[in-house]
């Protein structure tokens, strides 16, 4: 379990974060949304351990985050960035591949060809599987760092933690719900534990146990799907009118434009 105990984050003075906390469990699937700019990736970086609490503590496994190594940290959770560079000219089975890399010199290591199909077969890329990276489009790219993520994680002792940084922001309808399918039945099956950032309040809606809304650094709203994704307390926070229809939850943009015109 990952553990955000009242954490708060400055960069140069400014805050970021203010005294957030929540907690990731296993089998849980949690989804982090809010405006551009509330700090969602941010929150995602300090669960990562990629960023330090200015204030608060991140624990894994109810050890603080800066007691383990790398090595440690990638053997239990798997990221997705919003942004990923390859430097390198890479084939995509090579990029996939790199998930292989915190289990060299373990048993796992003996099923690494398997596992790379595997996930390059879960993420639905076996066609793309010898083309350079580069020449990917977006959705493909995107698709690609999931399969490297699923290498990653198979291994991983009771399921593992994934952390998503907005993982269907590339992908067509198809696709996205191919992904949050997969998400649910990792949680569900291997007793994976997922937080992801999500723009799409409908995809949160469905795919998460517990919502997350944040709001220029602090969180304004935290529980189920049903109690957070509530018309009352979104309009304020996206300054847009929403609608409740049956199970989703609509942004009411022909209103938008209306008021716009
Ligand atoms: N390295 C940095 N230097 C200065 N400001 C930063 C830096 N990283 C993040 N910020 C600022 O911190 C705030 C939160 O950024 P963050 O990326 O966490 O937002 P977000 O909620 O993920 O936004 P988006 O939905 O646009 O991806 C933003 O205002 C951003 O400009």
């Amino acid at each position: 379990m990952i553990a955000v105990e009242a954490c708060s984050f400055s960069l140069r003075g400014a805050p970021l974060l203010s005294q957030v906390s929540l907690a990731l469990r296993p089998g849980r699937v949690t989804a982090i949304v809010g405006p551009n700019g509330a700090g969602k990736s941010t929150l995602l970086g300090l669960m990562a351990g990629a960023l330090r609490p200015t204030a608060g503590r991140v624990t894994l496994a109810g050890q603080d985050l800066r007691g383990w190594t790398p090595q440690e940290l990638a053997r239990r959770r798997a990221v997705v960035s919003q942004k990923v560079s390859v430097a390198m000219p890479m084939t995509v089975r090579q990029v996939v591949t790199l998930g292989r890399q915190p289990w060299r010199a373990t048993p796992a290591r003996a099923g690494d060809a398997a596992a790379v199909a595997e996930a390059i077969s879960a993420a639905g890329i076996t066609h793309l599987a010898d083309r350079d990276h580069a020449a990917l489009s977006g959705g493909e790219q995107q698709r690609c760092h999931w399969a490297r993520a699923l290498a990653q994680l198979a291994p991983m002792p009771l399921g593992g933690l994934l952390l998503l940084d907005e993982p269907t922001a590339s992908l067509d309808l198809g696709h996205a719900a191919a992904l949050l399918r997969r998400l649910r039945g990792l949680a569900a099956a291997q007793g994976t534990g997922i937080a992801l950032v999500l723009h799409d309040l409908n995809q949160a809606r469905f795919v998460a146990d517990e919502v997350v809304l944040l709001e220029a650094g602090r969180i304004v709203a935290q529980g189920s799907a049903a109690e957070v994704l509530r018309p009352r307390l979104l309009e304020p926070v996206y300054a847009v009118r929403f609608h409740a229809v049956g199970d989703s939850i609509l942004a009411d943009y022909g209103a938008a434009l209306r008021d716009a015109g």
